[in-house]
């Protein structure tokens, strides 16, 4: 029996935007993955001190952005736990309660890709995983020559790496709250669901 495909999307989603969507969308075609996974992060570990949206709220806005795709769904397993959000966690979580026979792609943009080494355990995380996911991001150069910085910082990942071609929006929600805050549109970078929620519940009023 061919084993399952699964693909992990984690971020903090404060706001999920169509940066996020297209490149989980890309992924999950290309690599024929049977699923994605969107996993908010509970309390986000590389962003201590920064004021972060209510989990209820990001995970509102994450359900009204996914309701058009059936092959997205959820996981709630770093909202259900207490402390930092940490991916090694969430991932011996997840293989306790699916088996290892699963197949696991973790989808990181290039900027958390050169932050991996950084990441608590990230060895650990590595072992779990069947592929991590890089895909391009606007604003970070992705080389081939940089598989040996990456190499260097973290020996072993360039096995467990692959590289997907995605749609490069230069889209961020640092960038989105700021907008927001300053009065300039944010139709079409997030779905008009998510539009609405943000004007409804007076979201990122400061810009934060
Ligand atoms: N436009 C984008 N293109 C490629 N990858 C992206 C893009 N936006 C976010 N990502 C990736 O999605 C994951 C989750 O990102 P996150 O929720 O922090 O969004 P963000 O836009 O980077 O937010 P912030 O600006 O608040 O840091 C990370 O791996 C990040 O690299
Ligand atoms: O495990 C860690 O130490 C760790 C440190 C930073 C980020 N992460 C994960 O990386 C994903 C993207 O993080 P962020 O902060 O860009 O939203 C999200 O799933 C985080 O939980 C994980």
């Amino acid at each position: 029996m061919t084993p399952r495909r699964v693909g992990l999307f984690g971020g903090t989603f404060d706001p999920i935007h169509h940066g996020h969507l297209a490149i989980a969308e890309e992924v999950r075609v290309s690599l024929e993955l049977n699923e994605m996974f969107f996993i908010p992060a509970g309390h986000p570990p590389h962003k201590p001190g920064r004021v972060i949206t209510p989990v209820e709220q990001r995970l509102a806005m994450l359900e009204l952005a996914i309701a058009t795709n059936p092959h997205f769904s959820i996981s709630l397993v770093e909202v259900d736990r207490p402390g930092p959000s940490y991916l090694v966690d969430t991932l011996h979580i997840l293989r306790e309660q699916w088996g290892n026979e699963i197949e696991l792609y973790f989808v990181v943009g290039w900027d958390s890709l050169e932050e991996l080494h950084t990441w608590y355990n990230p060895l650990g995380i590595l072992a779990q995983l069947t592929f991590l996911v890089a895909v391009a991001r606007p604003g970070y150069v992705e080389e081939n020559e940089y598989n040996k910085q990456l190499e260097a910082r973290l020996p072993g990942i360039t096995q467990r790496l692959l590289v997907v071609q995605a749609p490069r929006l230069d889209i961020s929600s640092t960038e989105l709250r700021r907008r927001v805050a300053s009065g300039k549109p944010i139709k079409y970078q997030v779905p008009d669901a998510v539009e609405s929620y943000i004007f409804q519940h007076n979201l990122y009023q400061t810009g934060q």
